[in-house]
């Protein structure tokens, strides 16, 4: 997969040099790019953005610098044919496991890191005819930016691409995997703190074992995020 990131900060996305992603992108799984919107501007000042039409508080991102930015992504050859344009958004389509994994089955993502007040509607209204624009939401509270929003979807997605994670059935028993919010989980020492764990851990009884977490997940589901617990 290769993922493209445009930003006004770049730096935020140093991180994707270190764990899970690190390894991915040492590995040649996942290639990313990151694209200073900046230096497509040709100002003194290095402008991306203006007040917005119709008035109100705050400035709008310029649609020019994004355009050029976005149409030299397009004519990278190592750009494929249809990419998915991500344009992290309060506005957007909820975040949700179902989409990580929808997402982690493209062959390229282009996350449109806005600020100000976002970026001009004509940049995604021109870019559908090229790319399959998605305004995706992380949650519903206020962010600054698309960067934060960014990096939680590229963890969320890479870690679901073949061969990101060790052991595949890991997947599997997480949280929001099944519907179902994740088991509790314990490891050594037996005892700590005079706080035992659960005997049926240590029976060695598998089908007990897979029956007692089913029910902890059950349990957990219903106390915390009934809203997931089908009708
Ligand atoms: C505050 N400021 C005026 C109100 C509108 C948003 C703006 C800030 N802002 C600019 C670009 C941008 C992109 C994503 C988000 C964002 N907020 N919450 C989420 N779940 C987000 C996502 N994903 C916020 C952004």
């Amino acid at each position: 997969m290769r993922i493209d990131i445009v930003t006004i900060f770049p730096e935020f996305f140093a991180t994707l040099d270190v764990s899970l992603l690190g390894k991915a992108r040492q590995s040649g799984l996942i290639q990313t790019h990151v694209h200073d919107l900046r230096d497509v501007t040709t100002d003194k000042h290095r402008t991306v953005d203006d007040t917005p039409y119709g008035g109100g508080a705050g400035m709008v991102m310029k649609p020019e610098p994004w355009g050029d930015t976005l149409d030299a992504i397009l004519a990278d050859p190592e750009s494929s044919q249809r990419p998915v344009l991500i344009v992290p958004s309060p506005a957007g389509e909820p975040f949700t496991q179902a989409v990580a994994k929808e997402f982690s089955r493209e062959e390229q993502l282009i996350f449109a890191c806005g600020r100000y007040e976002g970026i001009d509607q004509r940049v995604s209204d021109h870019f559908a005819t090229r790319m399959t624009v998605r305004p995706i939401s992380l949650g519903d509270y206020v962010l600054n930016g698309g960067e934060v929003a960014s990096l939680a979807m590229i963890e969320a997605i890479g870690r679901l691409i073949p061969g990101m994670v060790g052991n595949p059935d890991s997947l599997v028993e997480e949280s929001h995997e099944d519907g179902l919010l994740e088991y509790p989980s314990y490891t050594k020492p037996a005892v700590w703190r005079d706080l035992e764990v659960p005997e049926v851990l240590l029976s060695g009884n598998h089908a007990a074992i897979a029956a007692w977490r089913h029910e902890q997940q059950l349990e957990r589901t219903k106390l915390i995020r009934p809203d997931l617990l089908p009708e």
